[in-house]
């Protein structure tokens, strides 16, 4: 026991102003914080009850268990019900924000980004992108992206209604059941491939491309596992052999098109086609071979899984409503084309009504997030009222939840769980209220054309079949969660031709 006095004598010279100067900092950071808090008038803000409110286990696995149960939204929707627009949890030692109040949406965006929560959680598929970086780097990306979408670009959807004629041509016309997810995710690789790349991937024709529909496959995988890394990213029980060989593949899968484009720039060009194309772009940069798949799988992400899944919720509820369908069906026949010009399919209300409807029930972004990149304060949810700021910490998520936003009865009316798209007809709703494309400076860029795209596609199917009927036991939307939120259940439908 001696021995142990004396050491502690001993070191005590050392340890002690070791010990006072943490105190001071400490201390000096807590007043700094009161101060900064009183400064911006902020209140404290409501805490979803936990049963571990130092860990948050309980909400990490309530979070695992609705994986499994399809019933993540639904969750949130009900604990904003309880505990109000906005409220804040704890998971994993770490503070999280929910909010679905629109007022928080429309913030100061310099304060917030996405680059802590993603970069490192996705990059074993993606690399830095425009999806996962923020500052100059996310600049430089998302500039890049910007004139695939200009206005000449995207206003005709030739282009994409060649790949929507063979994928219709895939769809059996005998009334048997098929699953419309799997065959509209072909649809979306293949013109995906030739809009990112110049060089399609070629999965509907009658030998589908197998190293296409592996890489599909991979795809696929890797967007489940990084959407639950980045929920509960301090866990890597979902970097598993397959999640790592998934990547992989992915990589070579689009390294392969960067090549069969590199060749295709280097022959003599064809006048005709003045089509801006990402890979041709990057290719003429002075970039690494590295950063080049980076961007490019960056904006594929953003673009396969997005289109395919509005397109698969919009079947899955007119399958649900057939007298949607047949009202949606005799505006298309009454016109008797589907135009491919943007204007002109403008015209077709109920068409668009539809695809909305479809946006607001069943979001394809069921939920974003963003994280402070400094201290900075949200306007509303503190104080009993709500209504006071709240302080927010550099290193705090915000989760936007859209699934929740969509279903509130003060913007919508009484009926917010019903798929009804002639509420569309006089709705008055605030830039923030319909988020399904996101809003502020990282707004999608292509939420136009993919709009269109989808609108297009389900036009020409309601020219074509004359019935859609539901062959899935489950009527219920059940949710597969990966990035974005599809349907697990798949779409299985029967179609009639006319
Ligand atoms: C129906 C289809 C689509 C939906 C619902 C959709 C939705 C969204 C949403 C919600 C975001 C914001 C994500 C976040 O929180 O960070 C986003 C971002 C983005 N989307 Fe889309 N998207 C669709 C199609 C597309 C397509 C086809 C492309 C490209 C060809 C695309 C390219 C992008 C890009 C590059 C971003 C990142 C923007 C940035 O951070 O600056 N999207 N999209």
């Amino acid at each position: 026991m001696a021995y142990y006095y004396t050491t502690l004598l001993a070191i005590l010279p050392f340890v002690l102003p070791l010990l006072i100067a943490w105190g001071a900092v400490a201390l000096t950071r807590y007043y700094k914080l009161q101060s900064a808090i009183r400064a911006h008038g902020c209140k404290p803000a409501r805490f979803l009850p936990q049963w571990d409110p130092i860990w948050g286990l309980d909400a990490a696995v309530q979070m695992f268990r609705s994986y499994g149960l399809g019933n993540r939204s639904a969750i949130f929707k009900e604990q904003h019900a309880t505990y109000g627009p906005t409220f804040l949890s704890i998971a994993l030692g770490k503070i999280r924000i929910f909010t679905i109040d629109p007022s928080i949406f429309n913030t100061d965006f310099q304060s917030w980004g996405v680059q802590p929560l993603r970069l490192a959680t996705w990059s074993p598929l993606l690399g830095p992108g425009v999806m996962d970086t923020d500052g100059a780097h996310w600049k430089f990306s998302r500039d890049l992206v910007q004139p695939l979408f200009r206005r000449e670009q995207i206003s005709d959807l030739s282009q994409f209604a060649v790949y929507v004629d063979r994928m219709i041509g895939n769809i059996p016309l005998d009334n048997s059941t098929i699953d419309m997810q799997p065959l509209f995710a072909r649809l979306i690789l293949d013109f995906t491939m030739d809009f990112l790349f110049g060089v399609s991937s070629e999965t509907l024709t009658s030998t589908p491309d197998q190293d296409a529909m592996d890489f599909l496959h991979a795809f696929h995988y890797t967007q489940g596992a990084i959407g639950k890394r980045t929920q509960l990213p301090y866990l890597t029980v979902f970097t598993t052999e397959r999640f790592k060989d998934s990547c992989v593949m992915a990589g070579s899968f689009v390294d392969k098109y960067i090549e069969r484009a590199r060749e295709r720039l280097s022959q003599p060009k064809d006048d005709g086609n003045q089509r801006y194309i990402l890979a041709d772009e990057l290719l003429r940069k002075n970039i690494s071979s590295n950063e080049l798949r980076s961007q490019l799988l960056n904006v594929f992400l953003a673009a396969h899984d997005t289109t395919a899944v509005l397109l698969t919720n919009t079947i899955f509820n007119l399958a649900r409503h057939p007298q949607i369908y047949q009202k949606l069906r005799a505006q298309i026949l009454e016109a008797k084309d589907v135009p491919t010009q943007f204007y002109k399919l403008k015209r077709f209300k109920y068409l668009q009504d539809v695809v909305t409807e479809t946006s607001r029930l069943t979001p394809v972004v069921g939920q974003s997030a963003r994280i402070a990149l400094k201290d900075t304060t949200i306007p509303r949810g503190g104080g009993k009222s709500g209504d006071a700021p709240i302080y927010v910490q550099k290193g705090t998520s915000v989760q936007f939840n859209y699934f929740a936003l969509h279903r509130r009865t003060e913007v919508y009316g009484k009926d917010p769980e019903t798929f009804r798209p002639s509420r569309w007809d006089n709705l008055k709703i605030g830039t923030w209220d319909f988020l399904p494309f996101s809003g502020g400076p990282r707004v999608c860029p292509a939420n136009q054309m993919a709009f269109m795209q989808v609108c297009y596609t389900i036009a020409r199917i309601a020219q074509n079949f004359s019935t859609l009927d539901n062959r899935d036991p489950v009527f219920e939307f059940i949710e597969q969660y990966r990035i974005t939120t599809d349907s697990k259940n798949g779409c299985k439908v029967a179609l009639k031709a006319i």
